[in-house]
């Protein structure tokens, strides 16, 4: 990795007695968006606030854009955006006066009029805060956190509250704000949203990252694999199929094969059947999603 935007090392946190970190390590390039997944209480928020210099570490060490977020709050403040969690505004504040408020918070900050037409937030500038929609209370907070022309922005539970619709329009926004070059970090509790989003994702669970890779490399380093399956054209012995490499069952129902295994298995499978001269119908391939994935890493359904 080319020197990384956010380092974290062995990060440590406890509020009072309760320890939520206990030694959090992981990277952020630059440029990409970074998911951080895990189930509620895991720590991501603490771990994330630790990041954005709201919170201070009791033991290891944290370096965001090369600064340290609490020693050197006020350089780092000017060029970090944070969309809060439960984030309020007055209801009276119209949604033109909240961005002028935060762009003065920001030494080189973004063209408002632009930030409201990408938001889809042109038509509601005079529209104060406590009138306005759900969807459209979450598209301000995040033209919040990007008003200031952030290098890095750090966006949690980004799309709660928007319809369908609604979240793949802000996934597609989200996607250019980080092909203009901002490091996206993510907090989420949605699977399809990291698939879909993050180039990479770390799983946060007991106060420690059980894994980080690609949404793909989350998936394999799970283990849970697939099935393939599929009405063979004459007979098969299924010992055959059992003992190839990565193939860990195989049932049959119906005159339907299924098979379930991980890594190469289903290459072996087609291999085999080839090999056979066999010809097989209704051929189908499941791959298990990160919503498997996770389940299996932290034992948690989401
Ligand atoms: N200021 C605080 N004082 C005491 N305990 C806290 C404080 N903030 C958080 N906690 C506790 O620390 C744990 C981790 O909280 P945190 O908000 O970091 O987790 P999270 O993974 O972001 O959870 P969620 O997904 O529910 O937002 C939780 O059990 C929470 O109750």
């Amino acid at each position: 990795m080319v020197t990384p935007v956010i380092e974290v090392a062995d990060l440590r946190k406890a509020y009072g007695r309760r320890s939520v970190l206990e030694g959090v390590s992981f990277q952020v390039a630059e440029g990409e968006i970074f998911g951080l997944l895990g189930p509620n209480g895991a720590g991501k928020t603490t771990t994330v606030e630790c990041c954005e210099g709201l919170r201070r570490a009791d033991g290891g060490s944290v370096r965001v854009l090369g600064l340290d977020p609490v020693r050197q709050a006020a350089q780092l403040r000017s060029r970090i955006g944070v969309q809060l969690q439960q984030a309020q505004l007055q209801d009276a504040l119209r949604v033109g006066e909240a961005l002028e408020l935060y762009a003065s918070f920001y030494p080189r900050p973004c063209d408002r009029r632009e930030l409201l037409a990408q938001w889809g937030l042109a038509d509601h500038r005079e529209t104060p805060f406590g009138k306005l929609s759900g969807g459209l209370r979450q598209r301000l907070f995040i033209a919040l956190a990007l008003v200031g022309n952030p290098e890095v922005a750090f966006l949690d539970e980004l799309t709660t509250g928007l319809d369908p619709q609604g979240r793949r329009d802000t996934w597609e926004l989200v996607r250019q704000v980080r092909d203009s070059g901002v490091t996206v970090v993510l907090v989420s509790h949605f699977m399809d949203e990291v698939e879909a989003l993050c180039d990479r994702a770390a799983v946060l669970d007991g106060g420690r990252i059980v894994a980080s890779g690609t949404p793909r490399e989350l998936i394999a380093r799970s283990g849970i694999g697939g099935t393939l399956s599929f009405r063979p054209g004459g007979p098969l012995d299924p010992a055959e199929l059992a003992g190839l490499p990565g193939v860990t069952g195989v049932e049959e129902s119906d005159g339907r094969v299924v098979v379930s295994g991980t890594g190469g298995y289903a290459d072996e499978v087609t291999g085999l059947l080839a090999r056979r001269g066999m010809v097989v119908t209704g051929l189908r391939i499941k791959e298990h999603s990160l919503d498997d994935a996770y389940v299996a890493l932290t034992g948690h359904r989401n």
